[in-house]
């Protein structure tokens, strides 16, 4: 039989030592670095942080919304199961609301896919929310459409949909707004690199 380590501190101990040792993150701040060490933990890929683009503010924006309470709103269940609920510092509320009964209907309405849909369930909750899009350019598209239409400004969006159609330009159409913003530029992203983004964010441990 293979030895392999079995305590989980000590994985998590070694992980992101290797991490911090493979990968190049003198050209972020440190609280961004913080938060790429996390994502590559999650995906496994070292030279993510190539592609890794940020607002000076993001982080610092986002983890003082979540300690005042904000809610964290997600494109996809994936990315709210991901999202580590005993780390949010205010016990903050993790919504998805792809899953609501009216989503399949409205998005028959508005001509659109059911993830961007959703985001018109939103209600309320966006003005100095957490966003956090792992899955659907779509979604990160309307999030931009809706803004620009007069919604409430979110605090951080967290934008690392993955994917060939759409992603790389919903992430530059975000990075070139003047939000608090986190990309992954190109087609890299996904549910469990933005869950790890958020979960860095909530808390500063390791
Ligand atoms: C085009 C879509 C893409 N989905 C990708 C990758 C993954 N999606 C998974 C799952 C389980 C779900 N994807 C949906 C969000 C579904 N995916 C789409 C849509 C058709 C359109 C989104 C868009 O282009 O913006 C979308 C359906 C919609 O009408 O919005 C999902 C709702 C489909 C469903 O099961 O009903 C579902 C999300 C469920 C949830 O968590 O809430 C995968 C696990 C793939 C699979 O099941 O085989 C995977 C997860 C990736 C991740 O890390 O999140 C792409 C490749 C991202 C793609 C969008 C871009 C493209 O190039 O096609």
């Amino acid at each position: 039989m293979t030895d392999y380590v079995r305590d989980g501190a000590e994985i998590y101990r070694r992980s992101f030592a290797t991490i911090r040792a493979e990968t190049d993150l003198t050209r972020m701040p440190p609280d961004v670095a913080q938060v790429a060490v996390r994502m590559v933990h999650a995906c496994g890929m070292t030279d993510l942080v190539d592609d890794l683009g940020w607002s000076p503010a993001v982080v610092a924006s986002a983890r003082a919304a979540l300690r005042g309470g904000a809610p964290v709103l997600c494109d996809a269940a994936m990315v709210a199961s991901g999202v580590t609920r005993r780390r949010l510092p205010a016990d903050n509320e993790v919504l998805c609301t792809l899953g609501d009964p009216r989503v399949p209907d409205l998005a028959e309405r508005l001509g659109t896919t059911r993830s961007a849909a959703a985001l018109e369930l939103w209600g309320d909750r966006l003005g100095g929310a957490v966003v956090a899009i792992g899955n659907a350019p779509t979604a990160l598209f309307r999030l931009l459409e809706l803004i620009a239409e007069g919604a409430p400004r979110p605090a951080a969006v967290l934008g690392i949909p993955v994917g060939f159609i759409g992603a790389a330009e919903s992430k530059q159409a975000l990075a070139d707004s003047d939000l608090e913003f986190l990309v992954v530029h190109g087609r890299r992203g996904g549910s469990a690199m933005v869950a790890a983004a958020v979960n860095a964010i909530a808390s500063e441990q390791e």
